[in-house]
C-alpha cells in the first residue's frame, strides 16, 4: 500500500485498542504474583510448535501458488533461531531444496517456483539459507547470480526496483544492499546514488517514507538508516530529527506505532526498536558527542546504566551545535559524508558496525515495550499479534520477537554482551539470541555466514 494514502485512525479505534489494552495490564495488576510471572514468561515450548508446525506446513503447500513462501521460511527460521531452536535434518533439506527452487536461472528469489525474481523475496530467501546455517544451506547461494539480478535492478537514479516493472522505493534499496552487503558482495555500481535516494525520502516529520512525497514510516525508516549506515553514507541524514521522529512513536499503550496517528502494533517493536537501536550507536558519533566509531569510550562492564550516562569527551562540550553543523556540512554532499577513518572496503561497514558502541541509552522505553510484547501480542498457546483482538501470523511472531530481543539487549553498550537481569522484564530464561541490527539475522549466524563468504 501506498503510504501517502495513509487514513489517520479515528479517536474512537484509538480509544478502543487502549481500553483493550489498558484491561489487559489491570487484570495483570490483580493477578497474584504466580500467575503475573507465568504471564511475564515467554511461552518458548508453544512458539517452537506453532512455528516448525507451520514449517512442516509449508511443505505440504509448496506446490500451492502464492507469492510469499521464501518470506514464511524467513519469519519462521529466523523466530526459531532466535529461540536458539535448530530444526531436523529432513525439514532443514526440504527448506534448502525449497529455497533454490525458487532461484531464477538469471538471477534472484521469486515467491515460489517459477516465479519472476523479487527483491523482497531474495532478502528473504537468503536471510532464511543465513538464519539455518552450514555449509550446504550457505553454499546453495549463488552469488554471481545474485549479483547480475542486483545489477538489473539498479535504477539510474540511485535506487532499486523490487522487480522487473516493479516500484522505486527504500525497501528496494535495503533488501538489495543487504543482501550484496551480507553475501559480501556489494561494490561502487550497487550503491552509486543509492544515498541520493534515500536521503530524497525523508520527510520534514524526520522519518523516512517509501518514496520522494509520501510520508514517514517505520518500515520504511528502519530500510532507510539501515541502508545509510551499510553503505558508509548515515552522516548524510538528519539524524537529529530521525531521532526527534522515533522517541514520539511509543503510545500509551507501551507498543510502538509505524506512523504518525496510526494505532500500535507488535510488528514496529522491531522496525521502531530496530531505527532505535541503530540511532544508539550512530546518533552520538554524527552528533560529535564521542570522537569516532573506533575510539574506546565506554565503561569497561560495557553496560549503560541510563540514558544520561552518554560518556563525557572533548566534543561533548559542544552539543547540539557540533550536530547542526556536522550534519549541515555533509547533508547535501556526498563527498563529505563517507567518514575517513571507516574503512574503504564497503563489504566491512556491516561487520564493523558491531564495534560501535552504544555510548546512549534507548531513546524508548524498553521495559514498557518488553510489557506490550509479552502482554499484549503473545499468545499463550504460541505465536504473536499485532494487538489484542487479531490473530497471529509468523510475519508478527517474528517482528515481535526480533523487537523483544532488540529491547533485551538495549542497554548493552556491546553489541550482544549479556545483559543485566534488570534489562529483562520476566525471567531472565526470557533472554533471546541477539540479533545483527542491520540485517535482523541472529549473530551467531551472521558470524558463520561472514566468515563462509570471506573465505569463499
Ligand atoms: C525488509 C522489508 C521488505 C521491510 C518492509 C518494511 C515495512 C514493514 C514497510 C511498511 C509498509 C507500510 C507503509 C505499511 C503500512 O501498512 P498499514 O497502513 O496497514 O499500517 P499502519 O496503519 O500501521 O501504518
Ligand atoms: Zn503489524
Amino acid at each position: 500500500m501506498d503510504s501517502s494514502t495513509s487514513v489517520t485512525v479515528t479517536q474512537k479505534e484509538q480509544m478502543m485498542v487502549e481500553q483493550q489494552v489498558f484491561q489487559i495490564y489491570s487484570l495483570f495488576a490483580d493477578l497474584p504474583p504466580n500467575s503475573q510471572s507465568f504471564m511475564l514468561e515467554i511461552q518458548r515450548d508453544s512458539h517452537i510448535d506453532y512455528l516448525t508446525n507451520g514449517l512442516r506446513g509449508l511443505g505440504s503447500s509448496f506446490c500451492v501458488l502464492d507469492a510469499n513462501r521464501p518470506w514464511l521460511c524467513y519469519w519462521i527460521l529466523h523466530s526459531l533461531a532466535l529461540l536458539e531452536e535448530s530444526i531436523d535434518e529432513e525439514l532443514e533439506n526440504n527448506a534448502i531444496d525449497f529455497l533454490s527452487r525458487c532461484e531464477d536461472p538469471n538471477g534472484g528469489y521469486g515467491g515460489g517456483p517459477g516465479q519472476m525474481p523479487h527483491l523482497a523475496t531474495t532478502y528473504a530467501a537468503i536471510n532464511s539459507l543465513i538464519s539455518l546455517g552450514g555449509h550446504s544451506s550457505l553454499s546453495s547461494i549463488n552469488r554471481d547470480s545474485v549479483y547480475s539480478f542486483l545489477r538489473q535492478m539498479k535504477q539510474p537514479n540511485g535506487g532499486f526496483r523490487m522487480h522487473d516493472g516493479g516500484e522505486v522505493d527504500v525497501r528496494a534499496c535495503y533488501t538489495a544492499i543487504s543482501v550484496a552487503s551480507i553475501l559480501n558482495i556489494l561494490d561502487e555500481r550497487l550503491v552509486e546514488h543509492v544515498g541520493d535516494f534515500i536521503l530524497s525520502c525523508q520527510t520534514h516529520e524526520g522519518g523516512i517514507a517509501g518514496e520522494p512525497g509520501s510520508e514517514a514510516h517505520g518500515g520504511y525508516t528502519y530500510c532507510g538508516i539501515a541502508t545509510m549506515i551499510l553503505i558508509n553514507e548515515v552522516r548524510r541524514l538528519d539524524v537529529a530529527a530521525l531521532l526527534d521522529w522515533v522517541v514520539f512513536r511509543q503510545g500509551i499503550e507501551c507498543g510502538f506505532q509505524g506512523r504518525v496517528n496510526k494505532l500500535v502494533d507488535g510488528c514496529y517493536s522491531f522496525w521502531q526498536g530496530g531505527v532505535s537501536a541503530l540511532l544508539q550507536r550512530s546518533y552520538p558519533i554524527i552528533s560529535g558527542l564521542v570522537a569516532s566509531e573506533s575510539e574506546e569510550y565506554s565503561d569497561a562492564d560495557s553496560t549503560l546504566s541510563a540514558t544520561s550516562d552518554i560518556p563525557e569527551c572533548e566534543h561533548a562540550a559542544t552539543g547540539g551545535s557540533s550536530l547542526q553543523g556536522d550534519n549541515e556540512a555533509c547533508h547535501n554532499n556526498p563527498e563529505g559524508a563517507r567518514d575517513p577513518s571507516a574503512p574503504t572496503n564497503l563489504n566491512d561497514v556491516g561487520h564493523n558496525f558491531l564495534e560501535w558502541k552504544a555510548s546512549m541509552g534507548p531513546p524508548f522505553n524498553p521495559m514498557a515495550l518488553q510489557q506490550y510484547i509479552l502482554l499484549c501480542s503473545q499468545l499463550q498457546e504460541g505465536g504473536f499479534r499485532d494487538k489484542p483482538g487479531k490473530s497471529r501470523d509468523f510475519y508478527h511472531t517474528c517482528y515481535c520477537l526480533s523487537g523483544l530481543s532488540a529491547c533485551q539487549y538495549s542497554w548493552s553498550g556491546d553489541l550482544g554482551s549479556q545483559p543485566a537481569p534488570q534489562a529483562i522484564l520476566g525471567p531472565y530464561s526470557n533472554l533471546l539470541e541477539p540479533i545483527h541490527p542491520l540485517y535482523n539475522i541472529v549473530l551467531k549466524k551472521y558470524h558463520e555466514a561472514r566468515d563462509f563468504f570471506s573465505s569463499t
